[in-house]
């Protein structure tokens, strides 16, 4: 569904340019549930702005069901965020009225696109599992429940994509639960392609593939080695398994050949003081060695 290759993003200020992408390689496949994640500042909400068409990449391809984003006119960048992506942020306050009801909030912006329906705001806060809760406001809501909400109206244009920035950030472990069930109900019953960035491991560790983003690069990718509602299935009880334990790390190799050691393992002491590593085929491996170390021969 999302092609991406070299995206680069400078933002410019008065003093100074930040280079928040720096050749990011990435493709999203029509349907996937996935989690990018990273340190603060690496550009996981710049990415995610690009794949929303709310900002332009400074240079890269960024390709949308085929169609090149970056030849967009602002007429088809409009087209696009009306019709085919929904967002939810972390502070919800971005997009609900407090002294309005549930459903008034879901009908709003039905409203300022001119096609209010009460039947589908009902069935969209029906989907979240809010239907005895309609008529309240949504300051006497709960803040999963609010979260909702917010995915309600994220789903009410019926999007293709539903962009998801740190969209637990602000709930408890149990709500942030609930709200990633129905991530993953949605994406099972209708296909719905998610993306979520997110700092939570707990989370990361429940979607099917996780993009770690380095410097404004994408430097490592898990991918889990049973899907995630398999596991659910057989393991209720293993949730709580470190990432390692239920994922496979793999690290990304880019265009050029070039590929980011995951962080920790030249911290090692054989590799630590040194720029250079040795490298040698064997047997099919592809094997990292210390400079000075000397192979045993035998
Ligand atoms: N509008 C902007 N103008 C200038 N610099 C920006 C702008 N937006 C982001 N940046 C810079 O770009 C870099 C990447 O920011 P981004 O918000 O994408 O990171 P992030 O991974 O989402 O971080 P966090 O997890 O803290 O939200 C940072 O150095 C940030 O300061």
């Amino acid at each position: 569904m999302i092609y991406c290759e070299g995206l680069v993003k400078i933002y410019k200020t008065a003093e100074l340019e930040v280079v928040a992408l720096q050749g990011l390689d990435m493709t999203i496949e029509d349907g996937e549930l996935m989690a990018i994640i990273g340190n603060s500042g690496s550009g996981k909400s710049t990415l995610l702005n690009m794949l929303g068409g709310l900002d332009k990449p400074s240079a890269g391809k960024l390709f949308v069901d085929g169609k090149d984003m970056l030849s967009f006119t602002e007429k088809d960048l409009k087209v696009y965020k009306r019709e085919t992506v929904g967002f939810v942020w972390q502070n919800n306050s971005r997009n609900l009225i407090p002294y309005l009801s549930a459903i008034e909030n879901v009908e709003l912006p039905m409203l300022l696109h001119g096609k209010r329906s009460r039947a589908r705001a009902i069935e969209l806060l029906t989907a979240v599992g809010l239907e005895k809760r309609m008529k309240n406001r949504l300051s006497e809501l709960s803040g999963g429940e609010q979260q909702r909400v917010a995915i309600a109206i994220a789903l009410a244009n019926n999007p293709r994509l539903l962009l998801a920035d740190e969209p637990t950030g602000s709930l408890d472990t149990t709500t942030s639960d609930q709200v990633l069930d129905l991530f993953r109900s949605l994406n099972r019953s209708t296909g719905l392609t998610v993306v979520i960035v997110t700092h939570d491991p707990h989370l990361a560790q429940k979607v099917d593939r996780v993009v770690q983003i380095r410097d404004g690069k994408t430097s490592a990718e898990m991918i889990r080695r049973t899907s995630y509602s398999e596991e659910l299935a057989i393991l209720d009880a293993e949730e709580k398994q470190k990432m390692s334990d239920s994922h496979i790390e793999y690290a990304v190799i880019d265009k050029a050949g070039r590929l980011q050691i995951p962080a920790g393992y030249l911290d090692a002491e054989e590799f630590k003081d040194s720029n250079k590593v040795r490298v040698e085929m064997e047997e099919g491996r592809i094997v990292l060695y210390p400079p000075k170390e000397t192979k045993l021969s035998g």
